[in-house]
């Protein structure tokens, strides 16, 4: 039981001229939420589809549960549980009568309507799937990928386009399936949802690795004061009212934060100065808050802010 839930080592996959993933290694431990993260097109699909044994790699090594993903793919079958990006359910297929199908396919399932009735699919258990919303689909999707009580599970982007509460469901059934011991690594969008829900995240661009770490190791510490006033503020003049290793940017028109090397500089006398400073020139600091790196900034930080193809 000591391997990993997954071990990606020197993975790569190209599609004709594009290389999709070029040279990738990670790790997802067993028990815990591993978030892979990246842009439009960074690789995070392709990447969990190898290891789904869905795709074959060009190179590299990947081990799920301590197995090959294609080579053993009927031991993994019962262990792991797959959600893919778009449905992977047969359009005219009732949704209660897929999820009793896939129940049969495992030894000790979920029951059924316990699934549907958790994540809110009850009343559409008569609806064939090409009828469901997209967000039922999508809840549908989950369902299937846990009905067999796997071990492991793969899930693709698993609320995108969900509502806040079909979300907040989702977030629950993750959060118990991390309890009950289940390994998940999931691929999203929402910074907020990654930073919420996992323990370790893994940011991707251009087919590799840029970040690799607990979720609480890469947020933690750094701070700034953020604030709102006309355009054109002296900030030379203001960095010289605050302690030498403190600098002081617009971003943005009228948008200022103060950074400061050294973390215990930026306290509670520093917040005083800034208000004092302004107050002195007649200028209300707007939304004057002491802001904590989140997720959010970590990503842009590392993979621009440039829109990709
Ligand atoms: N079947 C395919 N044939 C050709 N190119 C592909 C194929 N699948 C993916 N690609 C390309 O490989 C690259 C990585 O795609 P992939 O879907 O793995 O990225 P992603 O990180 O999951 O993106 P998104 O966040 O948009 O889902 C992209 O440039 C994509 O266009």
């Amino acid at each position: 039981m000591s391997t990993p839930a997954v071990e990606v080592t020197d993975l790569v996959k190209r599609y004709g001229d594009v290389t999709a993933v070029a040279g990738l290694s990670f790790t997802a431990a067993r028990g815990a939420v591993t978030a892979l993260l990246g842009p439009n097109g960074a690789g995070k699909t392709t990447t969990i589809e190898i290891c789904e044994g869905f795709r074959r790699a060009d190179s590299g090594r990947v081990r799920v549960l301590g197995l090959d993903p294609v080579r053993d793919a009927s031991a993994l079958r019962p262990r792991v549980g797959v959600m893919p990006q778009s449905g992977g359910v047969p359009t005219g297929v009732r949704a209660g009568e897929w999820l009793h199908l896939m129940a049969a396919f495992h030894a000790s399932p979920i029951p059924p309507e316990a699934l549907l009735e958790r994540l809110g699919l009850s009343a559409a258990a008569r609806t064939p799937f090409r009828r469901l919303s997209g967000g039922q689909q999508q809840r549908l999707s989950l369902a299937a990928a846990v009905i067999g009580r796997p071990e492991l599970v793969f899930l693709d982007e698993p609320t995108a386009g969900l509502d806040p509460q079909a979300r907040m469901a989702t977030w629950d059934l993750i959060g118990d399936l991390r309890a009950a011991g289940v390994g998940v690594v999931l691929t999203t969008h929402y910074m907020e949802e990654a930073e919420r829900l996992s323990d370790h995240v893994v940011i991707i661009d251009h087919g590799r690795v840029v970040a690799d770490g607990p979720t609480a190791d890469l947020t933690r510490g750094d701070r700034e004061l953020r604030f709102r006033a006309a355009p054109g503020l002296d900030v030379s003049a203001l960095a010289a009212a605050l302690p030498a290793d403190c600098a002081v940017t617009e971003h943005g028109a009228g948008q200022y934060t103060v950074t400061c090397a050294a973390p215990d500089d930026l306290g509670p006398g520093l917040v005083a100065t800034v208000s004092t400073w302004c107050a002195a020139r007649d200028i209300l600091p707007e939304d004057l808050r002491v802001h904590r790196r989140t997720l959010e900034d970590v990503f842009l930080e590392l993979t621009g802010r440039d829109l990709r193809d």
